[in-house]
């Protein structure tokens, strides 16, 4: 504390002044009674600088003992500082305008007093805040201000209609007083009405004649609205029995206006306005009008967009208010517009930079200038829903760290995200800029003369090109001006082009906390990656408060919520498509429907299937199918299949960030269209084997895509169903090992059928149960051919960087040749009986031998080369020794040469297989940023 007991004892020694404790102690409200103050010394101890003593006069104006304007020393009001005391000279009026924290001030926007209830609710919200002293800040009823300004534009067009369109004005308010009023209230407020309308026939009839309006005509024939709202409210207060005066606030509030449409307001005329007004007509309760003002000549006129906001702000600093509240129809400012993002959260505090920075971005809190009167002074503002009044609201304020009810803080370095659609970046480029000064002047002159707003700014330390967006509408006239204003340096070669990149958008990541925080902008970015979004320029003040990337438009909403997603933890959500609902696109989705409540409530992973589609028939949604009800739906409401409109479905739909496509088909036309859906930035999960065991030029071309971009191509249940093999072996490639050998029985069927094949049952019986178990491919022949087996052989050689094609491999084959070339799986399983006496034979043979049959598959890695064939192994084999369809898989490598690695465990069969696919989804939920 630096002025001293004494100083404070000297003060409120005067018979004239009160001091409240938080002068000694800087805690309790402050309250100064200020009248006749004359010659006051203070006198400090220890001796103070002069420097010192003007520090602290913004205490001491906090007080309310001096205003700030003493600092401009331009009023009745002078300070002389000396080293050891502060003169205070000459008198103030005699005002009874207490300021400080006794004074609470509300705004009430249109919708608040839209009708005679809702202004009746206002009044009840009044009179239950417990403040001792309110100033209420009123806006014109809704739509009124828009009736006004629609009389004045139909005068001036000398449309006669202006005098029908001034009675509904009339019938409107007339009608809301009878609902409100009665008795001297309701007649006093109607013959002011009625008075007021009248004078404004006549000014409008001037308009009428002169075919125009003036500004201060408009102005003045604008603001009527507030003027009622306000009378009408007052009278309601009034008529609860609470003394209540109402106020013009062109007869205190005075601005003088800028070049830019805005008004500044004159504080210090104000604030001897309002202590004037004060003087002869002081009350606890009062309703001011919003939006209207004077200029310093006494002429009405308005505080422009947002104006009531603004009203209730200057008021609040005017009496130092202790919070302002803006009531309106939200529950408060959301973290992002939560019409984008339903998950946006309310914010419980934000900081005044915040929210400054938040407003400026579209969001829908507060006009920038709002937060500026009320800053200067740290006034609290809070927004608040007048519909809702057990919503806290959003406290704007200084700091914006908050504490939630079980007093965890809230302390993301993010606070909210906002967007500014229609915009057009413009790119000014060319080796002649760098080390040139006056460039940057030369290019944004050009802008400013054609009255283009600037949005943001964005220059490479290169030097070599400026960027910066502007309104799309502007764009053609900036475009323009800037070609003509650098003809000379483009035609020489100087600048290399003026680029105009058409269709952006902005968005904005806001929060002070984003300052000092490392990682942010790393975060931020990668969750942009991960939804395939190219950020087209950067920009980041030094403040660090605000990080502004420029998007393609019709990646905006998607870019919304994946950042927000990010920084909110809220759910991670994904835009599912399965193409081939047969056995395992059927399981995979019952899999999903039993565990889509868990996923949402225990990991924050929010899987939405938007579509399913098989060869002939797809059932899309909007929102995500009903699980449980997929099988009916498809049939009820299937359409056509159209893969391509599948894919645009799936995939348009904005709301949701991340999209992935899972094949359940053997479909190679499918798989050949992974390439088309990863460059689009479409995940692809898969346990179809055609992609990767197709030809090499396209699988390399699939793995040099996914490498490079962010998207996601996962297939580990293209070998080993389940099992983990793709992910062993990735597993030992990443970290070092080299691969010797990958030998195995890679196959679920032909597993089952040689451990069941024991001389029990005829093989073709064996393979009906395999069929029937789900274990064979849609057509049995990929299994008994080999052709699965040696699929899978070549996904584990590429794997392991062998560049093999399928026709590379010496397969055997187990179909008898008569059949290879059966119309379809049907003839051939009826048939496949005929032919069982072959291999009845051969196993025979091996059992004589004290051997079983096994059908194996190799990558032969020192040797660059793969086998599958049909082997005998002794019985105490490993191979030997396996049940049902379990696969077994030895990887034999640098690390693992004595002993191998294996991998063994069912590998085919419906949920073993599914159950793989579905760990590649949540893998990916994970890679997009789910809690692990
Ligand atoms: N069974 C297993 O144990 C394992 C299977 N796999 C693999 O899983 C995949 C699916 O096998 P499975 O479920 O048994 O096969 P199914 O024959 O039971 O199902 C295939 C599905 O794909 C659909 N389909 C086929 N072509 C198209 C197309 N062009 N467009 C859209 N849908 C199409 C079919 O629809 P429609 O009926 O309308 O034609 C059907 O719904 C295969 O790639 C298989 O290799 C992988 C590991 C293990
Ligand atoms: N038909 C295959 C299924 C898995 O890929 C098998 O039998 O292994
Ligand atoms: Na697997």
């Amino acid at each position: 504390m630096v002025f001293s007991a004494a100083a404070a004892a000297a003060l409120s020694s005067s018979s004239s002044t009160m001091i409240s404790s938080r002068f000694l102690h800087s805690s309790a409200p402050l309250a100064l009674q200020s009248r006749h103050i004359t010659e006051k010394k203070i006198s400090l101890s220890p001796p103070t600088s002069q420097r010192r003593v003007f520090s602290l006069l913004p205490s001491v104006s906090r007080m309310g003992f001096v205003s700030q304007r003493v600092k401009k020393e331009s009023s009745n009001l002078r300070i002389f500082a000396s080293a050891t005391d502060i003169s205070v000279e000459k008198s103030v009026e005699e005002v009874h305008l207490h300021k400080g924290d006794m004074w609470s001030v509300h705004k009430f926007g249109g919708t608040c007093v839209g009708s005679s209830e809702r202004i009746k609710n206002v009044a009840e919200v009044i009179i239950s805040d417990a403040t001792e002293r309110k100033l209420v800040v009123v806006s014109a009823m809704s739509k009124v201000t828009d009736m006004m300004y629609d009389l004045i534009q139909k005068a001036q067009s000398r449309d006669d209609s202006y005098l029908s369109a001034l009675d509904a004005v009339l019938e409107k308010h007339k009608s809301t007083a009878h609902d409100l009023l009665d008795g001297d209230e309701l007649a006093g407020f109607l013959s002011r009405l009625h008075h007021d309308i009248s004078n404004l026939k006549a000014m409008l009839r001037a308009i009428y004649i002169a075919g125009h309006a003036t500004e201060s005509f408009s102005d003045f024939v604008a603001g009527h609205g507030e003027l009622w709202s306000a009378q009408m409210l007052a009278a309601v207060v009034r008529q609860n029995g609470v003394d209540c005066t109402w106020m013009d606030t062109r007869d205190v509030i005075i601005v003088n206006p800028t070049s830019s449409n805005q008004v500044d307001p004159d504080f210090m005329e104000s604030e001897r306005r309002l202590e004037k007004w004060f003087s002869q007509k002081p009350s606890k309760t009062i309703i001011a009008t919003g939006f209207i003002a004077s200029t310093p000549d006494n002429i009405p006129t308005t505080l422009k967009r947002d104006g009531s906001d603004f009203s209730a702000a200057i008021m609040g600093s005017l009496v130092k208010a202790g919070q302002v509240t803006i009531w309106t129809d939200v529950d408060g400012v959301y973290s992002a517009d939560p019409r984008k993002v339903s998950e946006a959260v309310i914010l419980k505090k934000l900081s005044y930079q915040e929210a400054w920075e938040m407003s400026y971005f579209g969001a829908n809190v507060l006009h920038p200038r709002t937060i500026i009167p009320v800053m200067r002074y740290d006034i609290p503002i809070v927004i608040r829903n007048i519909f809702n009044l057990s919503a806290p609201g959003t406290m704007i304020c200084q700091s914006s760290v908050s504490e939630n009810g079980d007093g965890q803080k809230e302390d993301s370095p993010v606070k909210g995200f906002a967007t500014i659609d229609n915009l057009a970046l413009v790119n000014v480029e060319g080796t002649g800029m760098a080390g040139v000064p006056g460039t940057a002047n030369a290019i944004f002159g050009a802008v400013k003369d054609v009255g283009a707003n600037v949005i943001m700014i964005s220059q490479a330390s290169s030097e070599h090109s400026v960027c910066f967006a502007v309104p799309e509408k502007e764009v053609k006239a900036v475009a323009e001006a800037l070609q003509s204003r650098f003809r000379e340096a483009l035609h020489a070669g100087r600048l290399s082009q003026v680029q105009i990149i058409p269709n952006c958008s902005i968005l904005a990541t806001v929060g002070q906390k984003m300052a000092s925080t490392p990682g942010v902008s790393a975060t931020l970015f990668n969750a942009l990656a991960k939804a395939n979004i190219n950020v087209r320029a950067i920009a980041q003040g030094c403040s660090e408060y605000n990080i502004t990337v420029v998007i393609k438009r019709e990646d905006c909403i998607r870019a919304l919520r994946a950042v927000h997603s990010r920084f909110y933890l809220s759910r991670t959500t994904i835009a599912m498509g399965i193409i081939g609902p047969g056995l395992i696109g059927a399981t995979l989705l019952d899999q999903l429907r039993d565990q889509t409540a868990i996923l949402k409530e225990e990991f924050n992973i929010d899987l939405r299937v938007m579509g399913i589609t098989g060869s002939k028939t797809m059932l899309l949604s909007d929102m995500g199918i009903d699980l449980l009800r997929w099988r009916e739906l498809l049939k009820e409401k299937g359409e056509v299949a159209d893969l391509e409109k599948f894919t645009h479905h799936v995939r348009g739909n904005h709301f949701i960030p991340n999209t992935v496509l899972v094949d359940c088909t053997a479909d190679s036309n499918i798989a050949s269209c992974y390439h088309d859906w990863l460059r689009k930035g479409i995940h692809v999960i898969t346990p179809n084997k055609k992609a990767n065991s197709g030809p090499l030029d396209h699988y390399s071309k699939l793995r040099a895509l996914q490498r490079k971009s962010y998207t996601h191509y996962f297939y580990e249940a293209t070998v080993g169903a389940g099992l983990p093999i793709i992910s062993t072996l990735r597993g030992l490639l990443e970290t070092g090992d080299k691969i010797l050998r990958i030998e195995g029985i890679f196959s679920g069927t032909l597993s089952y059928l040689f451990n069941n094949f024991v001389g029990t049952q005829t093989f073709s019986e064996v393979v009906s149960e395999a069929k029937a178990a789900g274990y064979t491919e849609p057509d049995p022949r990929d299994d008994l051919s080999g052709t699965d087996v040696a699929r899978k052989v070549i996904i584990l050689a590429r794997e392991s960087g062998l560049k093999l094609e399928l026709a590379d491999l010496p397969i055997q084959s187990l179909v008898p040749e008569p059949l290879r070339g059966c119309a379809s799986a049907g003839e051939f399983m009826e048939k496949l009986p005929q032919f069982d006496h072959d291999l009845a034979k051969e196993r025979q043979q091996a059992e004589d031998a004290g051997e079983v049959l096994r059908y194996v598959g190799v990558v032969d890695a020192v040797n660059k080369k793969g086998i599958v064939e049909l082997r005998r192994y002794k019985k105490d084999h490993p191979f030997a020794q396996l049940s049902g369809s379990d696969n077994i898989i030895a990887f034999t490598t640098r690390r693992y040469k004595e002993q191998p690695l294996i991998v063994r465990g069912p590998g085919a069969g419906a949920q073993v297989t599914a159950g793989g696919i579905f760990s590649d989804i949540l893998r990916l939920a994970s890679y997009l940023g789910a809690p692990s």
